[in-house]
């Protein structure tokens, strides 16, 4: 089953606070970005990588898909002020399926098998997102002062890959665009169009990386899989 992917890296990782766009931090001697590339490039599923970046790293990304032999990246376009803008601009370079998946550059650990099963799901309803069931005890507090502690049962952390018929996330990212309408996933923009989103249960592993302790946990994660790959005995995470 056939897919393109957009890969928005076109941020600036404030919230990492190190001081260039996250997508350049080294993880086991290459850039966050190319560890997300990669999965992309090695999915025989994936047609195309479409990357929404920066325009003052135009060249350091294309001089990344040349060196890097990135041979699936199809298009690099110029992101936005906002993930969404960035989103937005590379769907409307998207040319090889009707199938769009939207991937943050900043999420490197996403499996294959998470990605198939998304696809497979998408394809049957037109949109699937991954998620995980929420772990913590979530409250509601206003000045400080706890007003609701909220039933966790029905609550998702969502990830990406999210994953659209193509146009109608491109019809919700227009609608939302001419509305001034700014979600934080693609799928909110989805769901504002009353588009039925599937929830496909996915990997606690395939965080973000965010904020600067998250180099900590990437760099747990990396070192578990290079066991898991010398050592067929070891419990896999
Ligand atoms: N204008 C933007 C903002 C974000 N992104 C991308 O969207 C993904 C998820 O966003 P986030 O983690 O928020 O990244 P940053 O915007 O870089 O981080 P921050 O919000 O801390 O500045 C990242 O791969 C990021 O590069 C993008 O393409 N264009
Ligand atoms: C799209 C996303 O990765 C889903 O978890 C996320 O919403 C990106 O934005 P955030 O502001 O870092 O939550």
């Amino acid at each position: 089953m056939e897919y393109s992917v957009v890969i928005p890296a076109a941020g600036q990782g404030k919230r990492m606070n190190a001081g260039k766009n996250k997508q350049w931090i080294e993880l086991n001697g290459r850039p966050l970005i190319a560890h997300t590339l990669s999965v992309f490039e090695q999915d025989p599923w994936c047609r195309e990588i479409i990357l929404a970046v920066n325009r003052l790293e135009q060249a350091q990304f294309q001089e990344l898909a040349e060196n890097g032999r990135f041979q699936k990246i199809a298009r690099i376009v110029e992101g936005g002020a906002e993930r969404q803008h960035s989103v937005f601009e590379g769907l409307k370079a998207v040319q090889q399926t009707d199938l769009a998946l939207i991937h943050d550059g900043a999420r490197p650990f996403v499996e294959r098998e998470n990605i198939h099963e998304l696809v497979l799901k998408a394809n049957e309803t037109g949109a699937a997102i991954l998620a995980v069931p929420l772990k913590d005890t979530v409250k509601k507090a206003t000045g400080g002062t706890v007003s609701e502690t909220v039933d966790r049962a029905s609550l998702w952390a969502v990830q990406t890959p999210q994953a659209f018929r193509l146009p109608i996330v491109l019809d919700a990212h227009r609608v939302a665009a001419e509305a001034d309408f700014l979600g934080t996933d693609d799928a909110s923009l989805v769901e504002k169009m009353n588009y039925p989103v599937s929830i496909v249960e996915g990997d606690y592993l395939n965080i973000k990386l965010t904020t600067v302790h998250d180099i900590l946990f990437a760099n747990a994660i990396l070192a578990q899989r290079e066991r898991e790959k010398h050592d067929s005995s070891g419990t896999r995470l």
